[in-house]
């Protein structure tokens, strides 16, 4: 891979993971084909893994959990920080890898593949200090608790992060004691392979992480297993609600981990160098194909012309083409169907009277080989209402809202009308605003002067229909566990019979 220019790679191995091997499904519920974005190219054609194929990763995942639920939480940190230190050493093979099948910039794929060793490493370092309590009772008698793995947990990912998706559910859910089967998108197959291999070469017993392609049907074998204790989703909020029907049904815990339509709010006292560098990596990182993106973006009357005029100039800046490229910054979007639902989302803004300030348009790289490719121009809309389109739905494209506000209070009650809290920011040079703003703001994470950090020490997840449980900080430790009692007698029973 290290020597991959786009348009060059095919996929030739198996692409199902099991007991420490690829291997090919031992049955199919169907096929679906993957694609290069940058050049239209289909790379792979999957064979989506049947129910007999899924019986036997988790059959193989069980086995493994068998291990690795024994060993102490030193000896797992070992095989993570072994794990974490590879992915480091493989950082460029790896992010060439998710350039090809997802289409994000080169630039952007490297900083993913830095968040999903540090991960690793996070996780690592949490596995030994993992701990119950003991809590003394009357009479000499005690108790206390363990905190034990759940089993076998299925991860299922979304394409628009494929690598860190995998590394921020296993990381976790293997350094509490699990075992864990990863479905990713069938549109990303690739790059979980490559994590695949780089647990067991780091020590995990075979089967411990397994991959398993396809895509709802196999999802479906996956969710509705009886061995399987938990499932941790990223995705839609579509398919979110049908992965809790299906696990209510096993009363099976959930993570989901679903979309967004966050709002950025920008007072007129922000450093607006700073609000404008941060509108632009709230709405155009992975061309704008991301959950958590601020893409509604309220303004304050009295700098929204200054504002925009400087979002446009830098927007018109953003170096479109091909992904492997060092110097650009804007790749494809994921596949034709979703370019075609973007530029949708677009001309239904148009008709509802929003303007279009900049972009909005497909887009044909000068090389030849990206003719193909699912390209387009980022997009500035104004005069935007709340009740448009534009501003409802999640969009997950490279397309900015701006909408203007006068008051504090109207921006919050504003910010909050959605059914969505994933995310929001705001930018203001007034301290006690910004807390208290973000105290007000219905979302999971709040970005105080700053927008998609994500560093893995804090928590990530959403509010109300953005789903619930977290990703990352020492709280999802508490998602891949449970808690045991264990209560010691050390006196004689005292019966009433
Ligand atoms: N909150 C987050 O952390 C986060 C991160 C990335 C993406 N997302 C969200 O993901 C969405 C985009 O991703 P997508 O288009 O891949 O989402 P999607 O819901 O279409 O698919 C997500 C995954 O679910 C699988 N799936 C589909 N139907 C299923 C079923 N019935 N049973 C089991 N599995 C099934 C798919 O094969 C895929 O692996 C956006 O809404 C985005 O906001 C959320
Ligand atoms: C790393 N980001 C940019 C915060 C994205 C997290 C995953 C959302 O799609």
């Amino acid at each position: 891979v290290a020597a991959m220019s786009t348009g060059t790679f095919v996929q030739l191995e198996p692409l199902n993971y099991r007991g420490g091997a690829r291997v090919e499904p031992v049955d199919s519920s169907g096929t679906e084909k993957a694609f290069e974005p940058a050049t239209g190219r289909v790379i792979a054609t999957l064979q989506c893994s049947g129910e007999n194929e899924v019986n036997l990763a988790v059959k193989s995942a069980k086995d493994a959990f068998e291990i690795w639920r024994k060993k102490s939480g030193m000896e797992r940190g070992q095989v993570l920080l072994e794990a974490a230190r590879m992915v480091k050493e493989q950082k460029d093979a790896i992010a060439i890898m998710e350039t090809i099948n997802n289409g994000k910039s080169i630039f952007e794929a490297r900083l993913d593949i830095d968040t999903s060793w540090q991960c690793l490493e996070y996780y690592a370092g949490l596995a030994a200090s993992m701990a119950g309590e003991h809590v003394q009772l009357p009479n000499g008698s005690f108790g206390y608790t363990r905190r034990e793995p759940l089993g076998v947990c299925v991860g299922i990912g979304a394409w628009n992060y494929p690598f860190q998706i995998a590394c921020w559910k296993s990381a976790p859910a293997l350094a509490c004691g699990n075992a864990m089967i990863f479905k990713p998108s069938p549109f990303t197959p690739m790059s979980a392979l490559l994590l695949a291999e780089i647990y067991t070469k780091a020590g995990a017993p075979p089967g411990l992480f397994n991959v398993v392609q396809g895509g709802a049907a196999t999802g479906q074998f996956l969710c509705q297993h009886r061995h399987v204790a938990k499932v941790s989703f990223t995705g839609s909020v579509p398919t979110g609600m049908k992965i809790m029907e299906m696990s209510s049904k096993g009363i099976k815990p959930v993570t989901l981990e679903l979309g967004g339509k966050s709002p950025l709010i920008i007072f007129s006292d922000c450093d607006l160098e700073n609000a404008v560098k941060g509108a632009l990596v709230a709405n155009f990182l992975t061309q704008g194909q991301v959950c958590c993106n601020g893409t509604r973006v309220f303004v304050q009357k009295e700098i929204i012309d200054k504002f925009t005029k400087e979002v446009v100039k830098q927007t018109q800046n953003i170096r479109i083409g091909d992904p492997l490229l060092e110097d650009t910054r804007m790749g494809p979007l994921i596949n034709g169907p979703h370019l075609e639902r973007v530029l949708g989302f677009i001309k239904s803004a148009k008709e509802e009277g929003a303007t279009v300030l900049y972009g909005g348009e497909p887009y044909e790289p000068t090389d030849p080989k990206l003719k193909h490719g699912y390209y387009m121009t980022p997009c500035i809309l104004t005069n935007c209402r709340d009740d448009m389109t534009c501003v409802r739905e999640e969009i997950f494209g490279p397309v900015m809202s701006i909408l203007s506000f006068k008051t504090e209070a109207e921006v919050l009650d504003r910010a909050n009308d959605t059914t969505f809290g994933l995310a929001a920011g705001v930018f203001t040079r007034d301290i006690q605003r910004a807390h208290r703003v973000a105290a007000e703001l219905q979302a999971g994470t709040c970005y105080i002067n700053n927008y998609n950090v994500s560093p893995v020490e804090l928590p990530f997840g959403g509010y109300k229909k953005s789903g619930f449980g977290r990703e990352n900080g020492r709280v999802t430790i508490e998602y891949y566990s449970q808690l045991k009692t264990v209560y010691v007698e050390m006196g004689d029973v005292e019966s009433p019979f």
